[in-house]
């Protein structure tokens, strides 16, 4: 038998004493399980991503001294293999990095292999960083076991079609017993599944069992999930370790099958899943405590309109950082309904979050004074309208600095899509929660989240109120925009295009083409389209958002600002 400790860790950026310790825990665990190898995540000494930090020779530096501290680590462990990721320098043409993985045994580095698909897309930038490997050994003897091993895009490339390099077929001809493949994979609605599909059936094509190992946690925009699994030939995928948590747990193999540490049968695993509103609240809220938590909030600040978005976005932040950590602040203003207060107070009640009553009028009409006196003319219309979100904005953000807490902004992905925010207004904000959920999907994932609760959360008037930004009198979102399902249906394929999941493309593409059917509906998508190029600008300053959905805004969608657009 091989035992094996599969290391789910969440490492932080650049913490390479954490990130250590983190390593050293789990090899102590591999070492009391009797496992022969202890297998981390892609990057695992670093995390993922480092971007440019990997341009800095401070960062490598320390990178270099954490890999000599490992190497000494690993004499504490006789026999033990550690399967690390860590950036390791190279001569010769090209960029000077290689994203590796090693192989370390009481105190020496037993195999090196560099990673030869380097993502460069979508949200992946490595050849930014480092040189592709070339097509080396990557095959180890570990007791009577020939085990090879592969970084994660290295078997991407493997899905029945011609590549010019295909990792994964040029290891399964080196014919191992075992395929390791170390992991950096974010999470997005429908990946676990398509990891799935993708390994078992390549595991099937090559005859090769293979444990794959991920990452976990929040960096930035995006959220690893972990899901750690293993695969046979024959039955797919046969142990999933623990989602949206750290997981060391050790398997046994014996050449064609996995079973426990202590030999008992696995659990059988679920194909399905998470439903999609139970993925997306696990996701959001381990991406906003893992952002909070590591740049230092503790607590976090949200404008409570009465509305949808920032009742949403509320309630996640609770179970996130917990109700005592989160404050809700509302600012009523000349155009507010009687409901913008009072349904704020019942959701916070409901929530056990504090609100605060700060009204806006007399600061909106000194600036409108103000204006007036300065430029000679009466301030109305959209420029009023924005300043209401714009009031807002700054006392929130006087809060924020006051007293410490991480301003959450409160936009969809519809609104964010159109331009349907003010800048330096309601768009203030250090992390938005729910960009990459449409507003189709914030009413859904409410739903959820009062189901789940078995109680109201997110009041019923909250939910049944037709949205508005409350900026004009008896204003309605849908003065300017379509009604949102019709929005959506053509935003997921405007803005996601061939990136929109397996299981909706079939239902969205048939709802785009049965919209823009006639020449209304072609003059509509006319004007989205136009809104989304024209909008750029604001996306570019906008704070950033976790990510959700496989085309989410920010580094996944890099598109021009000041650009003639053909459609
Ligand atoms: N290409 C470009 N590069 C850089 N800056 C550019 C720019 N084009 C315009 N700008 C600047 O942007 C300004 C216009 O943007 P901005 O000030 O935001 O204002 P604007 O987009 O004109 O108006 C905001 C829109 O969002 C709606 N809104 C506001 C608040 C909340 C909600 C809601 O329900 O959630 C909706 C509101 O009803 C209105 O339709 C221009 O005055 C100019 O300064
Ligand atoms: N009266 C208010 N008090 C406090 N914050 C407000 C108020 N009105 C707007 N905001 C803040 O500005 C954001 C944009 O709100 P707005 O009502 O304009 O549109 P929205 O996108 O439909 O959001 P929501 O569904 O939360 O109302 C809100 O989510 C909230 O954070
Ligand atoms: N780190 C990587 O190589 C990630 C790329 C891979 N296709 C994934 O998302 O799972």
């Amino acid at each position: 038998m091989l035992r094996i400790t599969l290391a789910q860790l969440n490492p932080t950026v650049g913490d390479f004493a954490g990130n250590l310790a983190l390593m050293r825990a789990a090899a102590e665990t591999a070492q009391r399980d009797g496992a022969q190898l202890v297998v981390f995540p892609e990057l695992s000494l670093t995390g993922y991503y480092p971007g440019d930090l990997l341009d800095e020779p401070a960062f490598l530096a320390a990178s270099d001294a954490a890999l000599a501290e490992l190497l000494a680590a690993s004499h504490t462990t006789p026999g033990l293999n550690w399967v690390i990721g860590a950036p390791t320098r190279r001569q010769g043409p090209g960029k000077p990095l290689s994203n590796s993985l090693l192989v370390i045994a009481d105190g020496e580095v037993r195999l090196q292999y560099a990673k030869q698909l380097l993502p460069t897309y979508n949200i992946f930038d490595e050849r930014r960083h480092f040189e592709p490997g070339p097509d080396n050994n990557r095959v180890l003897r570990i007791g009577a076991w020939r085990v090879g091993f592969l970084i994660c895009e290295d078997g991407w490339n493997d899905d029945g079609r011609d590549y010019a390099v295909n990792p994964f077929q040029r290891l399964a001809e080196a014919a191992p017993d075992l395929v390791v493949s170390i992991n950096a994979s974010p999470s997005n609605i429908g990946k676990r599944e398509q990891r799935h599909r993708l390994f078992a059936t390549a595991s099937h094509r090559h005859d090769l069992p293979l444990l794959y190992v991920n990452q976990v946690g929040g960096q930035d925009q995006l959220v690893f999930d972990g899901a750690s699994f293993a695969v046979t030939p024959q039955d797919g995928v046969v142990f999933e370790a623990r989602r949206f948590e750290e997981d060391v747990r050790t398997l046994a193999f014996d050449g064609a099958r996995f079973v426990a540490a202590d030999g008992a049968a696995l659990p059988a695993v679920d194909p399905a899943g998470l439903p999609a509103m139970a993925f997306y609240r696990r996701q959001t809220v381990l991406g906003l405590r893992d952002y909070a938590r590591r740049c230092g909030f503790t607590h976090a600040v949200i404008g409570c309109s009465g509305g949808i978005d920032s009742a949403l976005t509320l309630a996640l932040a609770a179970e996130a950082l917990g109700a005592d950590n989160v404050t809700a602040i509302t600012m009523p203003s000349r155009f507010s309904s009687a409901g913008s207060v009072d349904d704020s107070v019942t959701l916070c009640r409901n929530l056990g979050v504090r609100l605060i009553e700060h009204p806006i009028r007399d600061m909106v009409d000194a600036y409108a004074t103000g204006f007036a006196a300065a430029f000679g003319a009466p301030l109305a219309g959209l420029p009023l309208e924005n300043l209401q979100a714009r009031v807002r904005g700054t006392v929130l953000m006087e809060y924020s600095n006051a007293y410490g807490h991480l301003l959450l902004t409160t936009g969809n992905k519809s609104e964010i899509s159109v331009g349907y925010c003010t800048l330096y207004g309601d768009t203030n904000g250090g992390l938005g929660l729910i960009g990459d959920l449409y507003k189709t999907e914030v009413y859904a994932l409410s739903r959820h989240l009062n189901e789940a609760a078995g109680r109201e959360l997110i009041p019923a008037p909250i939910l049944d109120k037709e949205p508005s930004a409350e900026l004009a009198p008896g204003q309605r979102d849908t003065d300017s925009l379509p009604p949102y399902p019709v929005l959506d249906a053509l935003l997921k394929v405007l803005v996601e295009g061939p990136l929109l999941g397996q299981d909706e493309r079939a239902a969205v593409e048939a709802e785009y083409a049965r919209l823009t059917a006639d020449a209304g509906g072609q003059a509509l998508v006319a004007r989205i389209r136009s809104l989304i190029a024209r909008n750029e600008y604001k996306r570019r300053q906008a704070p950033p958002i976790l990510r959700l959905r496989a085309r989410a805004f920010g580094s996944g969608r890099q598109m021009p600002i000041a650009a003639r657009h053909v459609f």
